[in-house]
């Protein structure tokens, strides 16, 4: 029968809705009177009576409209109380025997009833499915939202794989028709089923973002769920979406808060006024108490993986998780670890609750949830929460080791790093954990198990840690060399920004064979490194390295052999040049080796993320190769600086920040300096020229061995190799190497420029490892930008520093306003202790880490601006209430035509620094060119000790 229904037609031509089944001319008035009867009853008995009793006149519609009904009255037994009523198989039968005389409002309305009852019938599905499929063309959207809805919930996605094509199909075509909850069901359902196409949600999203209606939260809260299960962002959709939801938060309920977060969270979007707003929200009208721990946990998780510590949020899911825990199952357990260990709040009530809950049942746990809670537990081990040393880490080894030959490679390689990082927490292994670690690397040199990048970096790593450097070694020359680097693995905000895994690998093998002198191993990795790039100054700059490691150990004859492949491969540069003379030879009288060695033949035919991510970097090398003089420190540090100035925002503490610490040094004459983050080594050559002349040395920790191999040879371009020290490693793994080479209280001034919110943990193993002379100086520097705010916290409250602030801003980016700070430390009361912990400051710390990050992804200079104002504000006045102000501005003025001079201005108390005004130096100082005046202004410490000033200032 033809139909006279297209959906199109209808909604221009016809007045109401369309109908709901074929019919030849009017209904019987009897008909439209049982639809008015059968919308009006209340409850399933009352409905089920009437179609017993009044069924024999049923039209179509009425049987539509019956069972739709039914499903709207639906409670949890809802079916079965209706399949009791004796009416019911005769009207499932003619329930079923209407469908091919339905219209598509029809049949979408039966489908989204079935699926509301979860009524999984062996013959009525398949009849709808077949039905919709012929008449899909007339389907309008409401129709297409409502059978895809149904789909979805009934979990049909095999049996119906041609209607849900062509749903997509109708939807692409419709959407822009629709309504926004028939967009949203479209959305929801289509990602539900896993099959959200990107075309499709682009359509979706240009439709929803025209439509212009007030709408009810749930259904803002279901696209952004829908957007996030699919994988899609879309920006604009986002934006809106955020800008209705904080419009309607007081109608949002519990349920659609925890979507929407979880969908920001899920599609990594960062906007911190959304999660300001439903943190207050949930907290403030107490709607966490209603949450149910699914949603619970989601919301923790969000928050946790976004980056943002809120601590209201936490501290009521803290509670929340301490009354209800028992209703948790194993994925809510595993994720609010993950979220309080991540979070930085790992409060020790929850972590206690959990272990409680968790203990006994780790072996329902899922492999992904039994590694993360784990993790969890290694991160969340500080203070007196010493979760790393739960017996849970000795029931999930038994657990593992049985199972071992199914573990993926990332399973492998968290464990690897959760069981060495609790080994060395703990001070000793974890029992069972050798057992486990000798399997799973047979699995890896076997070549059964293939790590990522990162896994790949966290074995190796976790490997030497537990003191089988061997070991590391060997899966890396059997699995890793030869340019067998494995691609990048994770992905993410903070993961998309990370560097490549072998950075982290190289730097590992590098530092143990150092350390242990092993110079064969040495020069095979800087052949690899060589190797793995494509720019030919990087190339060389690795060969150079190796040239040096030869000559440290006194091996001329390897040095030698080193430069003539150099020679024959034509990578000689200016640093060769000066290594040649300091072997006393000249160029000439090196010859070019007979055959190009094996290794360093490789050649990428492009440069790799891992070099492109060092393109700045690299840039500086090749500008001080072309520009300075060999020998010459000044000539160096002006091709740098020219860089920094004029081309590209370089992380390099010069300008304003050097004036600062050519006045520590002054002051303090350290003969020992140790600096964390060598980067291309600008700071630790132009504080190794001013020490140099009473015979001190600089020690530069660098984790980064592409900054490193790049710092070296600026280094020996400045003529300072015998001067400076690059020590390979993170400080962590490092700075027992630095206590082995020159022993305790050797050190007497620090400059830290690592991670900001890492300072006051470094600062406090350098006191408990006895590393500091008495006194020492520390200079820490990007403390309001990105922002350090514990470790102005443990300089500002604890009695054994005396410390001054320092406003002063950016090098090369005169309007990013940061501070440095400068604390004399001696062994007083505090030494090597713990501050009072300020609840406050961990959502700062937090933001610091987010803005860091950023900083990484782009640059400082990009970083300007609202939000970064506006935390460097926060962070300010925070610090006020606590007592923390700058003591001290650097001003800095032209000098001549191309210059810039700087010295230190100390503000009288309550005097606020003034803010930057006059032209951005960069943009009138030639490299080479901004002096500091030394002297005139004392630190804090020096005013004490001369008596200008008393301790209460
Ligand atoms: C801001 S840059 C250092 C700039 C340098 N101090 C200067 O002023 O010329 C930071 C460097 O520290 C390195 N780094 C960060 N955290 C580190 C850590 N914990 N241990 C060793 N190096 C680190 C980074 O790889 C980067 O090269």
């Amino acid at each position: 029968m033809a139909s006279f229904y297209k959906a199109g037609l209808w909604q221009v031509g016809k007045k109401g809705p369309p109908p709901i089944f074929q019919s030849i001319g009017i209904r019987q008035a009897r008909c439209s009177e049982l639809d008015q009867e059968l919308r009006s009853l209340k409850t399933v008995q009352e409905l089920m009576d009437l179609i017993g009793h009044g069924m024999q006149h049923f039209d179509a519609a009425n049987v539509v409209i019956a069972i739709a009904e039914l499903s709207k009255l639906q409670r949890e037994d809802g079916l079965e109380e209706m399949r009791r009523h004796r009416a019911w198989p005769e009207f499932a039968d003619r329930l079923q025997r209407s469908v091919p005389r339905l219209e598509p409002r029809g049949l979408s309305m039966v489908a989204y009833a079935v699926a509301r009852l979860r009524w999984q019938d062996d013959l009525l599905l398949p009849a709808l499915i077949e039905h919709a499929v012929l008449r899909i063309e007339d389907f309008g959207c409401t129709d297409v939202a409502k059978m895809a809805w149904s789909l979805a919930k009934l979990d049909i996605k095999d049996a119906a794989r041609e209607l849900w094509a062509l749903l997509s199909k109708e939807a692409a075509k419709k959407c822009s028709e629709g309504r926004f909850i028939d967009i949203s069901m479209i959305a929801w359902s289509f990602a539900k089923a896993g099959l959200a196409e990107r075309v499709l949600f682009g359509q979706l999203a240009t439709a929803a973002l025209a439509v212009k209606e007030d709408l009810p939260p749930h259904t803002i809260a279901n696209l952004a769920w829908a957007f996030a299960k699919g994988k899609c962002f879309n920006p604009p959709l986002f934006a809106a979406l955020a800008k209705m939801s904080i419009a309607a938060v007081a109608e949002f309920d519990r349920q659609s808060v925890s979507n929407l977060l979880w969908a920001h969270a899920t599609l990594d979007i960062v906007n911190e006024e959304v999660f300001a707003v439903f943190s207050d929200f949930t907290v403030k009208t107490g709607l966490w108490r209603q949450f149910s721990p699914q949603m619970a946990s989601n919301l923790v998780w969000a928050y946790a993986k976004v980056g943002i510590t809120d601590v209201p949020i936490f501290d009521a899911f803290a509670e929340y998780i301490n009354e209800r825990a028992d209703d948790f199952d194993t994925q809510n357990i595993s994720n609010c670890a993950w979220a309080y260990a991540i979070a930085e709040r790992p409060d020790k009530a929850v972590f206690d609750t959990l272990t409680r809950c968790a203990l006994g049942r780790l072996d329902r746990f899922r492999l992904d949830e039994l590694c993360g809670m784990m993790w969890a537990y290694v991160r969340a081990s500080v203070g007196d929460n010493k979760v790393a040393w739960s017996v849970l880490f000795e029931e999930a080894i038994v657990i593992l080791v049985p199972k071992v030959d199914s573990l993926d490679s990332q399973t492998v390689s968290n464990l690897y790093w959760i069981l060495a990082t609790a080994a060395h927490l703990r001070g000793q292994p974890v029992p069972g954990a050798r057992e486990l670690f000798d399997s799973m690397l047979v699995l890896l040199l076997d070549m059964k198990v293939r790590l990522d990048s990162e896994g790949a970096a966290m074995t190796i790593w976790a490997l030497w840690r537990v003191g089988r450097f061997l070991d590391a070694w060997t899966l890396y020359v059997r699995t890793l060399s030869d340019g067998r680097h494995p691609e990048h693995g994770k992905k993410g905000f903070v993961k998309s920004h990370a560097v490549d895994g072998r950075q982290k690998y190289y730097q590992c093998l590098l530092m143990e064979s150092e350390h242990r002198g092993d110079t064969a191993k040495q020069v095979y990795i800087w052949k690899q490194m060589a190797a793995d790039f494509y720019s030919r100054a990087l190339r060389s700059a690795c060969l150079n390295c190796a040239v040096m490691a030869y000559m440290k150990a006194g091996d001329r004859e390897g040095a030698i052999e080193m430069l003539r492949q150099i020679a024959r491969t034509r990578l000689g540069t200016a640093v060769t040049e000066s290594l040649t003379r300091r072997l006393g030879l000249r160029e000439e009288d090196i010859e070019p080796a007979d055959i190009v060695d094996i290794t360093i033949r490789r050649r990428p035919q492009q440069p790799s993320r891992f070099e492109d991510f060092h393109y700045k970097e690299a840039g500086v090398l090749e500008t001080v190769l072309a520009t300075a003089t060999p020998g010459d420190a000044h000539s160096v540090h002006a091709a740098i600086e020219a860089v920094g100035l004029k081309e590209v925002w370089l992380k390099v503490a010069g300008g304003e920040k050097a004036c600062v610490i050519d006045n520590v040094i002054h002051a303090r004459r350290p003969k020992r300096i140790l600096e964390y983050g060598t980067y291309v080594g600008y700071t630790c050559t132009r504080m190794a020229l001013q020490i140099k002349q009473w015979g001190g040395h600089v020690t530069s920790m660098e984790m980064d061995p592409v900054n490193a191999t790049i710092a070296r040879n600026n280094i020996e371009m400045a003529g300072l190799s015998d001067y400076v020290t690059v020590q390979l490693g993170h400080s962590d793994d490092s700075i027992p190497i630095v206590l082995s080479n020159y022993g305790e209280r050797s050190i007497d001034m620090v400059f830290m420029d690592q991670r900001g919110t890492k300072f006051h943990e470094d600062q406090k193993l350098l006191e408990k490892m006895n590393l500091l002379s008495e006194p020492a100086v520390l200079v820490a520097d990007n403390v309001l930008k990105p922002g350090a705010p514990y470790h102005v916290w443990r300089i500002g409250s604890m009695p054994h520093y005396t410390t001054d602030i320092i406003d002063l801003r950016e090098f090369g980016s005169a309007q990013v306003e940061d501070w440095m700070t400068v604390s004399w430390v001696r062994r007083q009361e505090g030494y090597a202790g713990d501050f009072q912990p300020q609840r406050e400051l961990v959502a700062l710390g937090r933001e610091a880490d987010r803005f860091r990050l950023r900083a990484m992804a782009t640059s400082m200079r990009d970083l300007v601006g609202d939000p970064l104002d506006e935390f460097a504000a926060r962070f300010t006045a925070e610090f006020v209430k606590l007592g923390c102000a700058s003591t001290i501005f650097v001003q800095t003025a032209k000098e001549g035509q191309c210059g810039s001079i700087s010295r230190l201005v100390r503000l009288r108390p309550g005097e606020v620094p003034p803010q930057w005004d006059g032209d951005d130096p960069k943009e009138f100082t030639q490299g080479g060119c901004w002096r500091s005046v030394i002297g005139g202004t004392p630190f804090l410490e020096q005013l004490l000790s001369e008596g200008r000033m008393t301790n209460g200032h």
